[in-house]
């Protein structure tokens, strides 16, 4: 536990330069824009500074997408409400170790999911950064997806690659119908497994960035007390 932050859980993997997220998309590249030795030159003795620019596209480490990614008509980063992304109560949905690939009804069972942070933990966040990431990767199956915005989820969050299963067809049924919903998705977050099944709040919020539709998030539970 770090000491002055007790009972938080950090669900967010590290970003650093040329880490591939999604295969097929590029990694982040940074460059000095201002560096500390030019800073020297416009401080005072002793007050320097370093200023970096990055080039990345939105799908980077844990990220957010908002109803723009999917949807041109509206819902990008800016215009998302605190409500929407912060200390929700967290609903983990646990698949880990159970050999099974879809998140499905039955997993959703009974569940109450109105107004909660719906996190699925499959366990894949182990192999982040590797190829096996997106390799057959876990997802929440189309069927279980669809129940989601009558049952009042208020966002739902995965541990993998893509909400969705990644088809050759390319159909997106999770994001179709929960962004449709304005329903925010967090893909690539770790660190579920400390997470209890109920009781702990929610936070996952990116910088209001107009016109983007996913950004990188700061995630990370609060336990109960
Ligand atoms: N998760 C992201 C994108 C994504 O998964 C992806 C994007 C480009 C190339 C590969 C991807 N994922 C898996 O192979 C999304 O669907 O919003």
């Amino acid at each position: 536990m770090v000491l002055g932050l007790p009972g938080f859980v950090e669900l967010c993997h590290v970003i650093s330069a040329g880490m591939v997220t999604c295969p097929g998309l590029p990694g982040p590249e940074a460059t000095p824009h201002l560096t500390r030795e030019a800073s020297r030159e416009v401080h005072a003795p002793g007050t320097e500074f370093v200023i970096h620019a990055v080039r990345m596209v939105g799908n980077t480490g844990t990220c957010l997408d908002s109803r723009f990614h999917r949807y041109p008509d509206g819902g990008d980063l800016a215009g998302l409400p605190l409500e929407a992304l912060a200390d929700l109560p967290a609903l983990v949905v646990r698949t880990a170790g159970s050999g099974r690939r879809a998140v499905t009804v039955d997993d959703l069972g009974g569940l109450v999911v109105a107004g909660c942070a719906v996190l699925l933990h499959t366990g894949v966040d182990a192999a982040f950064g590797t190829p096996d990431h997106a390799v057959d990767a876990p997802s929440l199956a189309g069927d279980a997806a669809r129940e989601l915005p009558d049952r009042g989820a208020a966002l739902v969050g995965i541990d993998a690659v893509n909400t969705d299963e990644v088809t050759e067809r390319g159909e997106r049924p999770a994001h179709t119908v929960l962004l449709r919903a304005g329903i925010p998705i967090v893909e690539h977050l770790t660190g579920l497994g400390r997470v209890p099944g109920t009781g702990a709040r929610s936070t996952a919020a990116p910088p209001r960035f107009a016109g983007f539709g996913t950004f990188p998030v700061r995630a990370y539970a609060r336990l109960p007390d």
